[in-house]
């Protein structure tokens, strides 16, 4: 298996959604089914936060999705857990500053996507040397789904790092909802990636396709 080519992640960003067992409303599996009939494009599985599975039931739960989005051709990534990862045979990993070091994650998962969080230029270079295949940039908005988030920069972020020569595929986070997206996309990113706009709604199908819509018509 080859590294993604990068015009294959940029489409695989538009419309990424981030869940685990604490964000959503409706039962995992049918939060998932019903977000990939309403239109997204790559799924994160961040099993994280106050109640959180751990060990076997975590295993279990990410197996239980990972098929769900392979049935349904959808890429399936895990925040944090490269063990995890590596042992389901998933198709990436996510990883933050105060996760493991990215250019170790890259010798571990050979092939697999990389993303790697960034808020500021010097974190964004550091994850395109360390061979990250697209980078996660928030919060852009306040967000309530991340106790220890940093504080929300605005879509400029991304306009910044497009000026000073970040090219590789970029994903905006944080606060991100059907209503904003447009002004994220026109920053420069390449998708936006949410939690709460579609786990946290009463209908997930509905409101993915508010996001894709959103997202398609300011590509
Ligand atoms: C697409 C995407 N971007 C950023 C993050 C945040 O990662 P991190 O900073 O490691 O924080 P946690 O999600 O691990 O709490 C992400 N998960 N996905
Ligand atoms: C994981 C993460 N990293 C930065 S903000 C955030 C949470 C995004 O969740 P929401 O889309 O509900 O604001
Ligand atoms: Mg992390």
């Amino acid at each position: 298996m080859a590294r993604i080519a990068s015009e294959e992640m940029k489409q695989r960003l538009k419309v990424y959604f981030i869940m685990g067992s604490v964000n959503c409303k409706k039962p995992p599996l049918e939060a998932l089914t019903e977000a990939i009939d309403g239109g997204i494009t790559l799924f994160q599985f961040r099993e994280k936060g106050s109640g959180a599975l751990v060990g076997e039931q975590k295993y279990e739960l990410a197996k239980q999705l990972q098929a769900i989005c392979q049935k349904r051709g959808i890429p399936f990534i895990v925040n944090d857990d490269v063990e995890l990862a590596l042992a389901i045979d998933a198709d990436g990993v996510h990883i933050g500053q105060d996760d493991e070091d990215a250019r170790i994650v890259r010798e571990k998962i050979g092939d697999k996507i990389l993303g790697v969080s960034a808020h500021n230029l010097e974190e964004a270079q550091a994850a395109v040397a360390a061979g990250a295949d697209y980078i996660g940039v928030g919060p852009i908005y306040p967000t309530k789904s991340k106790a220890d988030a940093k504080q929300a920069q605005g879509p400029g972020i991304i306009r910044l790092l497009r000026d000073h020569g970040i090219a590789i595929p970029i994903v905006g986070i944080g606060g991100i909802t059907a209503e904003n997206a447009g002004e994220v996309m026109s920053a420069g990113a390449d998708g936006v990636s949410v939690i709460s706009a579609i786990a946290s709604a009463s209908s997930p199908l509905l409101a993915t396709k508010q996001l894709a819509q959103a997202v398609f018509n300011n590509e």
